[in-house]
C-alpha cells in the first residue's frame, strides 16, 4: 500500500506520511531527514566553492605558460570517470553527465574571464556602471547580473527606455557597458539592434546565452480563466504566440520592456490581468508564475553583447569570435565572393544577417559572426581579403565566446548501457 514516494493523506485531521518502505515520517522523523538535506546541500555549495578556486589557480598556471584554457580531453577523462563511479553508487549516467556539463562550462567561464581581464590590465574597473533594457527584473537586467557576476568591481545599473537611449549612456560616458539582447532562439534577430550597431562607434567586447523562461505572473490570487489584459514586450509576444492563439479572447499591451509589464501588473492588484516574464524576476515585483515554459520553442535562449567605447585584446588560449559588418560592391555573386574568402582561411561562420542601409533602396549591410581571433593569421589574412573586394568593411569587435559545447563521452555512453 505505501511501496511508492512518501504520500500524504488527511485522516481525522491528521497528515500521515510514510516512507518508501512504509516507515512513518510524520513530524519529527520528516523534520529530521530535511535537516539532513539541508546541511548536504551546503555541503555541496562549499565543494562546488573549493573547486572554483581550483579551477582558478589552473588559471593561473595556464597564464604563465599560455596553455589554452580549453582542455576537452580533460574533460572527457573527467567524465568518464564520474559516470563510472556515479553508476557504482546509483546515479544515472543523464544526471551526472548534465551537473558536471554545468559545473565545468562554469569553471571554463570564470577562467576565460580571468584571462581577460590580465590581457585588459587597465580596463578594470571599481564600479561598472551598466546600461540594458528595462529595469530590475527584466531578462536584459538578469543577464547583465550573471555577465558581470564572473568580473571584478561592483556593478551600478542603469535601467533604459529604449536601445537608442543604451548606447547613447555609453557614447557620452554616463555608462562604461551596455548589455543589448541580438538574436532569440524563437523570435530570431533584434534588428532594432542590429540597426543600432551601423552608426555608433562602440566595440562589442563580450557575449553571453541567458535562458528565456516566460511565465505568467499575476499580482493576486487568480486564475488563467480570469485574465482579460495581458502586458508583455513586442518580442516576448512572438516569442508565446502559440500560447497567446490558446488563450483566445484576451487583450494583449505591448510595453517598452519585461520590467515595466511587471510593475504595471504589480501596480494595479487586480485578479484579470497577467504580465509575462521571468519568475525571477516577478519575485522583485511581488508577482506569482501561474503558468511557466510559455513559449513556442522549449528551448528559448537569447543572446546578448557587451559593448562599450574600447576595443579590448581577446588572449590567444580563449576561444574568440570577431564580428564583421560590410557592405558589398554590387555586382552578381558579391555576397559569394565575400564569403569564400571566410572558406579559404578555414574561419567558421556562425551567424549572417542582412539588414537595409537607409537612404540606400535595396542595397543591404551584412553583418557576419566568425569563430577567430582578430589578432591571428587567419582572420587578419580573411579581412585583408575582404577590404579588397567590399565597399566598405569594420570590425564591430573581437571577444571571448562564451558558447561552451558540452564535451560528448561516447566511451562513458558505452559503459552506461
Ligand atoms: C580546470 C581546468 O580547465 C577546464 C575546466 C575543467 C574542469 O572544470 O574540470 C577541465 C578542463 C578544462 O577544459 C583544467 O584544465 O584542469
Amino acid at each position: 500500500m505505501h511501496e511508492n514516494l512518501p504520500t500524504g493523506r488527511f485522516f481525522f485531521n491528521r497528515i500521515f506520511l510514510y516512507d518508501t518502505h512504509g516507515n512513518d515520517m510524520s513530524d519529527n522523523a520528516l523534520d529530521t531527514v530535511r535537516e539532513r538535506i539541508t546541511a548536504l546541500d551546503s555541503e555541496l555549495l562549499t565543494l562546488l566553492s573549493e573547486r572554483r578556486k581550483l579551477t582558478n589557480e589552473v588559471a593561473e598556471t595556464k597564464i604563465k605558460h599560455h596553455i589554452p584554457v580549453r582542455d576537452q580531453k580533460r574533460e572527457e577523462q573527467l567524465l568518464v570517470r564520474l559516470i563510472k563511479e556515479g553508476q557504482n553508487i546509483g546515479l544515472d549516467p543523464h544526471y551526472v553527465t548534465q551537473i558536471f556539463h554545468v559545473i565545468i562550462e562554469d569553471s571554463v567561464l570564470n577562467q576565460q574571464a580571468m584571462l581577460a581581464e590580465r590581457a585588459n590590465p587597465g580596463s578594470t574597473l571599481p564600479l561598472n556602471r551598466v546600461a540594458f533594457l528595462g529595469d530590475k527584473g527584466s531578462y536584459s537586467y538578469l543577464a547583465t547580473q550573471k555577465y558581470f557576476s564572473r568580473r571584478p568591481g561592483e556593478l551600478l545599473e542603469i535601467g533604459c527606455q529604449s536601445f537608442a537611449e543604451i548606447i547613447h549612456k555609453v557614447e557620452s560616458t554616463e555608462a562604461d557597458y551596455a548589455v543589448l539582447p541580438i538574436e532569440n532562439t524563437t523570435s530570431g534577430s533584434i534588428n532594432e539592434v542590429y540597426d543600432q550597431l551601423q552608426h555608433t562607434q562602440l566595440s562589442i567586447i563580450g557575449e553571453l546565452t541567458h535562458p528565456i523562461r516566460h511565465t505568467l505572473l499575476v499580482g493576486t490570487n487568480t486564475s488563467i480563466d480570469k485574465i482579460k489584459t495581458l502586458y508583455a514586450h513586442p518580442q516576448v509576444f512572438t516569442q508565446c504566440s502559440h500560447f497567446l492563439a490558446e488563450l483566445g479572447n484576451v487583450e494583449v499591451k505591448t510595453m517598452d520592456s519585461t520590467s515595466s509589464a511587471m510593475l504595471t501588473v504589480s501596480e494595479l492588484k487586480r485578479d484579470d490581468v497577467a504580465a509575462i516574464g521571468s519568475e525571477a524576476g516577478g519575485n522583485l515585483y511581488g508577482l506569482m508564475a501561474i503558468k511557466s515554459n510559455l513559449a513556442n520553442q522549449k528551448e528559448n535562449h537569447s543572446r546578448f553583447i557587451v559593448v562599450a567605447r574600447n576595443p579590448v585584446v581577446v588572449p590567444l588560449q580563449v576561444p574568440a569570435k570577431t564580428t564583421l559588418v560590410m557592405s558589398t560592391i554590387q555586382k552578381p555573386g558579391a555576397l559569394v565572393e565575400a564569403l569564400l574568402v571566410l572558406r579559404e582561411n578555414s574561419i567558421n561562420m556562425t551567424k549572417l544577417e542582412s539588414r537595409p542601409i537607409p537612404g540606400n533602396p535595396w542595397e543591404e549591410m551584412f553583418y557576419i559572426d566568425v569563430e577567430g581571433n582578430v589578432e591571428d593569421g587567419p582572420v587578419q589574412n580573411a579581412l585583408d581579403a575582404l577590404r579588397g573586394i567590399t565597399r566598405y568593411i569594420k570590425v564591430l569587435g573581437c571577444y571571448p565566446s562564451e558558447e561552451i559545447s558540452p564535451t560528448k563521452v561516447a566511451a562513458a555512453s558505452a559503459l552506461a548501457d
